[in-house]
């Protein structure tokens, strides 16, 4: 376990396992009030540290809208001169043992590279899309009641409680996005000058209807100029709203700003409703990339914590040689209401690992794909369409922000 007067030691190892760049010290006082010292794992030769790793305490959405309490997994490395001993894996070994301790059902994280958590028993539970709007030519058509919205600059660190306040009522509907416990406003906030590349500090526009407000968006201008005229960027950092309206007057707000010509987004949920405004969706040079990793570390505990959209009962045989005490049958019995998850001797419907247990817990990624690609079996006929339409989730799941 870390102790707090390691941790610069610690964070500096970090970093240069990621290449040495030093952060901006807002960046890193930033991560240094967030760490959570008593959950984090340092692995010392000497008094070198050689190996990072963290939890957030996170409690994030389910399909049903419950909030799971989850290991927050970040800040992992090795140093260059450890790499490819096992060091990772003892502390994912110490990690994971720890979460089963605290009782958390499940573990996340988002990786750097996607190759290296699969074999930990993670799967990919949520994609996201970037994209890159020609806003000279694609336009927004908007809902009724977007002109009725109001919408107004503000200071984004004068405003930050209510634009956290439209966050947290977002949470409980769309599986993924963790409650923002104090102090991760401040993520939201970060703005370091060398950061920058030329873009404007950070704006913040509120959307307000009968002087509630109803949304907000955070982004930053890079303005630029070509002989034939501007061609500035809009850079959105977040932006979340209420209702269509309030959604649409946000979008059509960032589509519209004089001198620019290109909205770019970054990891935003696969389903938002901007894209289907959009007269143009090519010309939006969509791309979409892996976001949360998912693992279940108390199968039981995971599978009965969220709801099913339509009623299911199938026995899974699982496979977990990195947690075994998840391995074996467990029979799921839930729908929309609620659901159990008991251990069983009765026969298998579905076999499959849990890596795509935690890839479909979301509902954000189907069974049925999963066994086409031949990573799911269907021991019962029926039992992989009856568990695919009760696992799906109405809303995308989606993670908010890095952690
Ligand atoms: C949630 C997050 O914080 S994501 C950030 C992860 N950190 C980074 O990317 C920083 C740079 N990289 C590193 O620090 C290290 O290379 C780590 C942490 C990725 C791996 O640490 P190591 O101690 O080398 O891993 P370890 O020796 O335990 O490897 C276990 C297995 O995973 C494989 N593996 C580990 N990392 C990688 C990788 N990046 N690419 C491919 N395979 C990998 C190993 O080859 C090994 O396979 P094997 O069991 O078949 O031999």
């Amino acid at each position: 376990m870390l102790r707090q007067d390691e941790w610069d030691k610690w964070y500096d190892s970090l970093i240069r396992a990621f290449g040495g760049v030093a952060e901006p010290s807002e960046e890193r006082e930033l991560w240094d009030s967030l760490t959570e010292i008593d959950r984090s794992l340092g692995v010392w030769d000497g008094d070198t540290c050689v190996g990072t790793a963290g939890v957030f305490s996170f409690r994030l959405t389910v399909p049903g809208g419950a909030s799971v309490p989850a290991a927050g997994v970040t800040m992992v490395s090795v140093a260059a001169t450890h790499r490819r001993r096992g060091v990772l894996t003892a502390m994912m070994r110490r990690q994971l043992d720890d979460v089963r301790a605290w009782g958390w059902p499940l573990a996340v994280l988002t990786a750097s590279e996607p190759v290296i958590y699969g074999r930990f028993g993670y799967g990919i539970g949520t994609y996201h899309v970037n994209a890159e709007i020609d806003t000279s030519r694609v336009r927004l058509s908007v809902p009724p009641g977007t002109d009725d919205v109001r919408l107004r600059y503000a200071v984004p660190a004068d405003v930050v409680d209510v634009c956290e306040a439209v966050y947290a009522r977002k949470v409980p509907g769309r599986p993924g996005m963790p409650a923002r416990q104090p102090g991760w406003e401040r993520l939201g906030l970060l703005d370091p000058e060398s950061s920058r590349e030329g873009a404007s500090p950070l704006q913040c526009v509120l959307a307000e209807r009968d002087g509630e407000v109803v949304g907000y968006a955070r982004f930053r201008v890079k303005p630029d100029w070509e002989p034939t005229g501007p061609k500035g960027v809009v850079l959105l950092r977040d932006t979340e709203a209420l209702d269509p309206a309030a959604e649409a007057a946000l979008w059509r707000f960032l589509f519209d700003i004089d001198l620019t010509s290109t909205v770019k987004t970054n990891g935003r949920p696969v389903d938002e409703a901007w894209q289907y405004l959009v007269s143009d969706i090519r010309r939006c040079s969509l791309r979409v990339r892996d976001s949360l990793h998912v693992r279940l570390v108390d199968v039981g505990a995971a599978l009965q914590a969220r709801t099913y959209q339509a009623p299911v009962d199938v026995v899974f045989e699982v496979e977990d040689a990195f947690c075994p005490w998840n391995a074996g049958r467990w029979r799921l019995s839930g729908d929309a209401k609620g659901a159990s998850c008991e251990r069983t001797t009765d026969a298998a419907d579905l076999a499959l690992s849990v890596r795509e247990l935690g890839a479909a817990y979301l509902g954000g990624v189907s069974l049925t794909a999963l066994a086409a690609a031949g990573r799911v079996r269907e021991l019962r006929q029926g039992a992989l369409a009856e568990a695919s339409v009760g696992f799906a989730s109405a809303v995308a799941p989606w993670l908010p922000h890095g952690f």
